[in-house]
């Protein structure tokens, strides 16, 4: 689904999060019909994918149509050039509460290998370019997951994490017990996962989950300040520093130092590292080419 044309699809009306404000962006006949997200092009530029998980009755709880909009709205900014980081947001309530038990609760062992319950994760944890999670209320299980799966986490003041998968019987199954320790160390991540217990946002940050938090009304107002100040770079080499970041998380510090060394030599192979040197010599801004 996600193609050169798919790029551009974004933004029927019902899909949109400013309805209404159809001046600031571009509507598209052939625009997916999302049911459980809206999505929409901000920024000066207007280089910034913005997502919003939007099922506000069930705390944005993540059920597979959600999941797979949301894999379609990543990969269709992702392929788009002009985007240069896309942010997954909810609402002021709920990043989300976690996976949908209600969806999930007669699953099996059987339906859940033979169907790929997971899936689609794949789709948000493949992307090329920058993710950014902006986090207002419960970022919950499968919710706290989607947020670790993205590059940089900002929270709102109001922000609860936990991994509470415990206290129905069941374990993180979307990176939680992976993840949440390389952010925040064993018995950290212990504690949360074994208790079941809901953290703040100023915790969230003291532990090193979330960079930065912001009163709950500023959240996306400076989350897409990060992304615009990303999409001032080259994207091809931003594209580079992340793979290399990433690269950290999966591998020993000496294979990892040479795979940096690697990518770090493959950027003289590039025009926009020539012109982001020459631009600092003569002493004006670069303007790069993402080649
Ligand atoms: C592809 C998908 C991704 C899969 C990821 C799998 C791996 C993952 O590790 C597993 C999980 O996340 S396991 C999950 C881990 N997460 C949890 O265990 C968190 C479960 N949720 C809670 O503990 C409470 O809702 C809160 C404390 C969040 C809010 O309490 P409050 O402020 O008193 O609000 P309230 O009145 O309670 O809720 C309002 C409405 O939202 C509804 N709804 C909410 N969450 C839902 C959910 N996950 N589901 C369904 N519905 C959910 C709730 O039923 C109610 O609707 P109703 O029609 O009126 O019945």
């Amino acid at each position: 689904m996600a193609s050169a044309a798919g790029l551009t699809r974004f933004l029927l009306g019902k899909n949109v999060i400013n309805n209404g404000r159809a001046g600031a962006i571009k509507f598209y006949s052939t625009a997916p019909q999302y049911e459980n997200i809206k999505i929409e092009v901000v920024g000066e530029k207007k280089n910034v994918g913005l997502i919003q998980l939007h099922r506000p009755k069930a705390l944005n709880a993540l059920c597979k149509p959600l999941f797979k909009e949301l894999g379609e709205a990543v990969k269709d900014f992702d392929a788009d050039n002009k985007i240069a980081a896309i942010i997954i947001t909810g609402n002021e309530k709920a990043f989300a509460a976690g996976a949908d038990i209600k969806e999930m609760q007669n699953n099996t062992y059987s339906s859940n290998t033979r169907d790929g319950f997971l899936k689609e994760w794949e789709d948000v944890s493949n992307c090329g370019k920058p993710v950014i999670a902006a986090v207002n209320g419960f970022a919950l299980g499968g919710g706290c997951e989607l947020a670790m799966l993205c590059d940089i986490i900002y929270a709102g003041e109001n922000a609860k994490f936990g991994q509470p998968e415990i206290n129905i019987g069941t374990i993180p199954g979307a990176g939680g017990t992976q993840r949440l320790p390389r952010y925040v160390g064993k018995s950290k991540a212990m504690e949360i996962v074994l208790t079941g217990n809901f953290f703040g946002a100023q915790e969230a940050e003291k532990m090193g989950l979330v960079s930065k938090v912001f009163p709950v009304d500023k959240l996306l107002e400076e989350t897409i300040k990060l992304a615009e100040r990303i999409g001032t770079h080259s994207p091809l080499i931003v594209k580079m520093a992340k793979q290399s970041v990433n690269q950290a998380y999966e591998t020993t510090l000496k294979t990892g130092l040479q795979f940096e060394k690697s990518l770090f030599y493959g950027t003289f192979a590039t025009g926009d590292r020539q012109e982001g040197m020459n631009a600092f010599i003569e002493k004006r801004t670069p303007a790069f080419k993402n080649d």
